[in-house]
């Protein structure tokens, strides 16, 4: 039998992007599945989700971003996993590329290189740590560490003893992959998602997701593979 994809997106007060992400989605060939974990949202994610998705599941608060993905994986019946963001829009169809290579057994898990960023955002912080860290924890040279764009053989995930959690997922979920001898592939993309900007709640966002892949990188050094 073929491996089946599961596409999980986590979804947190998504309601504006949701739609136009679920029908481009939709258009990906070969997906057995779309499960979408709404993270506590207070808007309107989980009725649209409701409307467009095969599983949704409504998690009672937000948990971040890492939580929501393992309850999607907890629930997925796929044997090949596509993790994608609620806000791609239509970009979500060009994720047909990251399938393909694991598809072909010529990679375990794919991640999505963007373009770079539209408008000016943050100053390279927390993308350069992402990739400072997956250097100097794997030897592992990579452009888009923090991408949640990815495709992923299931088994790659079996082994992890804790899945990362918040914004960290991304670096523990590729550190975890690199240290356990996996093939791991950029794949360069033109795709875009919602950016932020260099206005207050960018700058929170990205202090947020600082600190979260911060505390990951330390976490990942006193669990060496
Ligand atoms: O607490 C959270 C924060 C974010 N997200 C989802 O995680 C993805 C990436 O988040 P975001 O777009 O805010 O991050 P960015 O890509 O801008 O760094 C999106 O689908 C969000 O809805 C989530 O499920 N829980
Ligand atoms: O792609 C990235 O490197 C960062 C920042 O992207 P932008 O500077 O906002 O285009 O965005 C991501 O980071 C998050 C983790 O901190 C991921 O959860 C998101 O999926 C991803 O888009």
């Amino acid at each position: 039998m073929a491996d089946r994809i599961s596409v999980i997106i986590p979804a947190f007060n998504e309601e504006h992007r949701l739609t136009t992400t679920l029908k481009a989605v939709r258009q990906l060939p070969h997906v057995h599945e779309i499960v979408v974990v709404d993270d506590g949202s207070k808007d309107g994610t989980a009725r649209i989700a409701r409307k467009h998705a095969d599983q949704v599941i409504v998690l009672p608060e937000n948990r971040g971003k890492g939580e929501a993905l393992y309850t999607g994986l907890c629930r997925a019946e796929g044997e090949i996993l596509l993790f994608l963001d609620a806000d791609l829009e239509e970009h979500a169809k060009l994720a047909g590329s990251l399938l393909r290579p694991i598809l072909f057994g010529d990679a375990d898990m794919t991640i999505a290189r963007f373009p770079s960023p539209r408008k000016k955002g943050g100053f390279g912080l927390v993308k350069g740590l992402a990739r400072s860290g997956v250097k100097w924890l794997t030897g592992t040279t990579l452009t888009a560490a923090l991408s949640g764009q990815r495709g992923i053989r299931r088994e790659v995930l079996e082994g992890m003893e804790r899945f990362p959690q918040g914004f960290g997922v991304e670096l523990g979920l590729t550190v975890h992959a690199l240290r356990s001898g996996y093939r791991v592939h950029e794949i360069p993309l033109p795709m875009h998602h919602r950016e932020t900007g260099r206005n207050w709640s960018g700058f929170v966002h990205r202090g947020k997701q600082f600190f979260a892949v911060l505390g990951t990188l330390i976490r990942l050094w006193r669990q060496p593979a």
